[in-house]
């Protein structure tokens, strides 16, 4: 409820035309980071949309400094930009990037998870499902190009596109490293990483937590092509290509009959999932874990 009002309110807030550059005001076309013009971008504070509609696509570029956390706000901006790319139907597809340096996603914002009230863990939770389910059966093409390290969260997002692209960087590593937290992956997390690399690979990922290094990623098949850091974007644009000449109804189709009954587990039992994520990140055990781990990223500042 409180999510749906949220994003009300957001749609007639954040969704107006967006132009990116110095100088560059709404309304007018901009130079945009990757080098050329921005017609017309749209999206929010955190997410910055830079459509191509004549060639049926969009990218979506992630800018939550200074690591792409996955806060609530964040959440529901990226569900509003999808949301208004899928029912424009000059959108195929979406390449999600980011717009951090070296960073993809830091996966989910832990400070959303530690030291706040029952109520704000069930909401907390309820969007990153949502985010989840709509990505992982959104109708269009989704293409991670992935600039940056992924880990948990990070990953998902990354897992639930339909082909990866990493940059080759040794720090750009991805994983679903919640063990090392003290924390689980809950059953959805699991189950995309086990549809993406296999039973095997994946019980030992999840259990050691392990962040896999791009050629390692592209071994275990948790990404489809590893590619120099310049070229991801090009990358992403070239095989996106193949992707839009399948017939489109076809591709939807297969995609649903291939991820439905993985989203359908967790649509079935979604309340309970969230009982599930309220009690156990609520444990004085949990929280103490998030908090040290917390504590540790900021020693490794000092
Ligand atoms: C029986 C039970 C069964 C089932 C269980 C039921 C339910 C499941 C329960 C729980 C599941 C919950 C699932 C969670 C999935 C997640 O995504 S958890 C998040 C995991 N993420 C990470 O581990 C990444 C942590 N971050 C890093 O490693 C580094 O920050 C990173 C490599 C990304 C970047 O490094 P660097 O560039 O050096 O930046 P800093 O480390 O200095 O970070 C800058 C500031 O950002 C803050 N920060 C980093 N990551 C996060 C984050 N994920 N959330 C919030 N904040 C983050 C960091 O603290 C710095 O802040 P500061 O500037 O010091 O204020």
């Amino acid at each position: 409820m409180a999510l749906a009002v949220g994003m009300r309110v957001l749609t007639r807030s954040l969704l107006r035309p967006w132009v990116r550059g110095p100088g560059a005001t709404p309304g007018r076309t901009g130079p945009v980071a990757g080098g050329g013009d921005c017609v017309r971008c749209f999206g929010s504070p955190r997410v910055l949309v830079e459509p191509d509609p004549a060639a049926g696509f969009a990218v979506m570029k992630m800018r939550n400094p200074p690591v792409n956390s996955l806060s609530l706000e964040f959440l529901t901006e990226m569900l509003i930009s999808l949301e208004k790319l899928e029912s424009d139907k000059a959108f195929h597809a979406i390449i999600i990037t980011s717009d951090c340096p070296g960073i993809f996603s830091a996966g989910l914002d832990l400070k959303e998870m530690c030291g706040r009230d029952p109520t704000h863990y069930a909401e907390y939770w309820k969007a990153v499902q949502e985010l989840w389910l709509r990505f992982y059966l959104s109708h269009l093409v989704v293409i991670s190009a992935i600039n940056g390290v992924s880990p948990a969260g990070g990953c998902l997002l990354a897992l639930s596109s339909d082909y990866r692209v990493l940059a080759d960087n040794p720090k750009y590593a991805i994983g679903l490293n919640e063990t090392l937290l003290g924390i689980v992956a809950p059953f959805w997390f699991k189950d995309t990483l086990v549809n993406t690399v296999g039973h095997r690979v994946a019980e030992r990922a999840l259990q050691l937590g392990l962040l896999f290094p791009p050629a390692e990623a592209l071994r275990v098949g948790m990404v489809d092509q590893v590619v120099p850091e310049d070229q991801v974007q090009s990358a992403a644009r070239s095989v996106l290509a193949q992707w839009l000449a399948i017939p489109g109804h076809a591709r939807q189709l297969t995609k649903t009959l291939m991820r439905k009954p993985t989203a359908d587990r967790l649509l079935k039992e979604r309340d309970a999932d969230i009982q599930n994520f309220v009690r156990f990140i609520s444990r004085d055990a949990i929280q103490k874990a998030l908090r040290t781990y917390l504590e540790k990223l900021k020693q490794k500042k000092s």
